[in-house]
């Protein structure tokens, strides 16, 4: 019997996690679910068909795992723990100072429907994670460094997509050469948030639009843009669709650390990505980790987790015994 998706928001991420189901044999695309009209919202699946997302909790008993493919600024906080009422839910919320609290109202919401509410999945928060976690429990004493870009933070433009008068904008992240100089030199430096990374904002804003008040705005915002160096350009909708239509991102968590007693030894732990398409790889991340969601409550689990709860195993259809044979 294959595992029945939802989504719910149909943009980068929800397009992404379409493409992401049809590439895993044990899925089925069930439904995507949109805050617009869903005449004017069109899918590639044919077997699927878009509802109102007022429509959803009628279908709680025909969807296996409901993805949230919202904004984390404005719409996750909301959405995660209100379908998680309902369903298990998979969400890629990236606003990493608000984790902790956005745990906390899916945790309280998924435990009393006997859900599970999988937060916080894709790369960053996601896969990064993960190897921060691994790299450090391995070497206890050592430095930490993540990098990210230079590409298209999705989490950054959705949320300066969401402040007044903007029609569309593309952040992208720089990494400062110096700082990654130094950290590959081995130099072990201690780096401000702003000396690891600059922000560029390309943004369409309406006719009329307060252009100063919009750049202010996007400068002082708390989490996402207040400790960075940020440029903003106003560009109009032709030049968006000519010269920012691909969202391409990547990066690298690093870790160096010594282990010895007498005699001390260095070690470098690396992981990096190179993305074509943020949002489909993110999609992809989030499709395994759907997979585990529902496994888990299939065997009577419920409650909200994030990747650092989730056995590898737990991720892939291969069995313990055919990871065990051809993968360990
Ligand atoms: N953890 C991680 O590593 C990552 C996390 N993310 C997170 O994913 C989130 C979503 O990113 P992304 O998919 O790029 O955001 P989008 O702006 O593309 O979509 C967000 C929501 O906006 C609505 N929407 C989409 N297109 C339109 C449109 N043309 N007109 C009106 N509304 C529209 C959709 O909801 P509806 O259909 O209901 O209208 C959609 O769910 C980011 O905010 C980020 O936080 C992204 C990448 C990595
Ligand atoms: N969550 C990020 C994924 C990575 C990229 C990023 C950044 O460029 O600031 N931080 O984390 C996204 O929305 O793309």
């Amino acid at each position: 019997m294959s595992i029945r998706i939802g989504i719910l928001g149909y943009g980068n991420l929800g397009r992404g996690v379409e493409c992401a189901v049809k590439q895993n044999p044990d899925m089925e695309l069930a439904a995507v679910f949109t805050r617009r009209n869903p005449a004017d919202v069109h899918i590639m699946t044919e077997t699927a068909k878009v509802y109102h997302v007022d429509e959803a909790v009628k279908m709680k008993d025909e969807i296996d795992v409901l993805i949230l493919c919202g904004g984390s600024a404005t719409d996750l906080p909301k959405q995660t723990p209100e379908f998680a009422q309902y369903f298990n839910v998979v969400d890629s919320f990236d606003t990493h100072a608000k984790i902790p609290e956005h745990f906390a109202d899916v945790d309280a919401a998924a435990k009393k429907s006997g859900k599970i509410g999988l937060i916080s999945v894709g790369w960053d928060p996601g896969m990064f994670s993960l190897n921060r976690l691994y790299a450090n429990a391995i070497l206890p004493e050592g430095t930490d460094y993540t990098f990210w870009g230079k590409g298209v933070s999705q989490g950054h433009s959705d949320a300066v997509r969401r402040i007044e008068g903007v029609v569309d904008a593309r952040q992208y992240t720089i990494p400062v050469e110096k700082a990654l100089t130094a950290v590959r030199n081995g130099e072990n430096p201690t780096l401000t948030t702003g000396e690891k990374h600059t922000r560029e904002v390309f943004v369409v804003a309406e006719e009329g639009a307060d252009r100063e008040k919009i750049e202010k705005e996007i400068k002082t915002m708390p989490n996402y843009f207040d400790e960075y160096e940020t440029t903003v350009h106003f560009i109009s909708e032709e030049q968006m669709k000519a010269e920012h239509a691909g969202l391409p991102h990547g990066g690298f968590v690093i870790r160096t650390g010594k282990t010895g007693w007498e005699k001390e030894h260095s070690h470098v732990i690396e992981y990096s990505l190179k993305l074509d398409s943020n949002p489909e790889f993110t999609s992809s991340v989030i499709v395994a980790y759907a997979r585990a969601a529902y496994r888990l409550n299939r065997e009577g689990q419920s409650g909200c987790r994030t990747v650092f709860d989730i056995a590898p195993a737990y991720l892939t259809v291969k069995s313990p015994e055919e990871l065990r044979k051809h993968m360990l």
